[in-house]
C-alpha cells in the first residue's frame, strides 16, 4: 500500500498487509519492523495493540509510524480513530463492534484510509463499500492462534467480491506462505498476516520474503 488509499497501490495485484502482534514493546519491536519492511514488498502496517492504555498506543505510534511512513508504507491504527488522527497515522481499521465506519470517517476525514471488518458477510461488505470504506476485510480463512475468530470465510467470497466490486478486499486469519495461493487466485487485493511474519522461525524478513514469493508464484500460476 503506497501511502494513500489501497486502491492506489500498483506494483502487484496482491500485496502484503502486516498486522503487529497484539502486545509488543515498541523499542524492541522497532528493529523487527524495520527488518520486515526492508526485506520485501509490504503495502501496509496495522498497529493492533490489545489491552493497552491510550498512552501506550501513542508511544508505539510515535516510534513505529515513521519507520513505515519513511518507506512509503501506510501505517494504520486498529480500533482507535481519534488516536489515529492525533498521532498522524494514515488511517484506521474498525470492526463491527468498534467505532462505526461513518464516525471513524468523520473523525479522520476523507483523505484517510478507513478499513472495515466484514467477517464472512457479503451484506456487511456491501454496506461498508456503499458507505465509502477504502477496503473491506474478510476472515478468518484458516485457523488462527492470534485471536479467537468467530467467523470462517471461504475463498469464493473473495472471488465474488473482486469480480463485482471496485473496493479492495483484504483476507485475514491464519494465512501463511503455504496456504495463501487460493486467496491470491480468488482475487484478494491484500493478505493480512500476524504470525506468518512475526512468528516465522527464521525471523520477520524471512516471513516477508516467503509470502512475497508465494504471492508471486500464485499470480504467475493463475496468469497462464
Ligand atoms: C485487516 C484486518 N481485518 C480484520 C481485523 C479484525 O478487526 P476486529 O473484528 O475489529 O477485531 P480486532 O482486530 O479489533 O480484535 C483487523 N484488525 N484487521
Ligand atoms: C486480527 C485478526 N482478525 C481476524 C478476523 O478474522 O477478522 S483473524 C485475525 C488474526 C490474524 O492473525 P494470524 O495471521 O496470526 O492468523
Ligand atoms: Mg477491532
Amino acid at each position: 500500500m503506497a501511502k494513500g488509499k489501497p486502491s492506489q497501490a500498483e506494483p502487484a495485484a496482491c500485496r502484503l498487509y502486516l498486522v503487529t502482534p497484539p502486545a509488543l514493546e515498541p523499542a524492541a519491536f522497532a528493529p523487527l519492523l524495520t527488518e520486515a519492511l526492508d526485506s520485501g514488498d509490504v503495502a501496509c502496517v496495522q498497529l493492533r495493540l490489545k489491552d493497552c492504555s491510550d498512552d501506550d498506543i501513542r508511544r508505539a505510534c510515535d516510534l513505529l509510524r515513521p519507520i513505515a511512513q519513511e518507506r512509503e508504507v501506510a501505517f494504520i491504527l486498529n480500533d482507535h480513530p481519534r488516536l489515529a488522527r492525533e498521532t498522524g497515522c494514515d488511517g484506521v481499521h474498525v470492526g463491527q463492534t468498534d467505532t462505526p465506519y461513518r464516525d471513524a470517517r468523520k473523525i479522520l476525514g476523507n483523505d484517510a484510509i478507513v478499513g472495515v471488518t466484514c467477517h464472512d458477510s457479503r451484506h456487511l461488505a456491501m454496506l461498508a463499500g456503499e458507505e465509502g470504506a477504502d477496503y473491506v476485510a474478510f476472515g478468518a480463512f484458516f485457523p488462527t492462534a492470534t485471536k479467537t475468530a468467530e467467523y470462517q470465510a471461504e475463498p469464493e467470497l473473495l472471488r465474488w467480491w473482486s469480480e463485482l466490486m471496485e473496493v479492495p478486499c483484504v483476507a485475514i486469519g491464519g494465512i501463511t506462505a503455504d496456504n495463501c495461493a487460493p486467496l491470491v487466485t480468488a482475487g484478494a487485493d491484500f493478505l493480512a498476516v500476524v504470525n506468518a511474519v512475526w512468528g516465522h522461525a527464521q525471523g520477520p524478513a524471512a516471513g516477508v520474503r516467503a509470502l512475497n514469493a508465494a504471492i508471486e508464484a500464485a499470480l504467475a500460476g493463475s496468469a497462464g
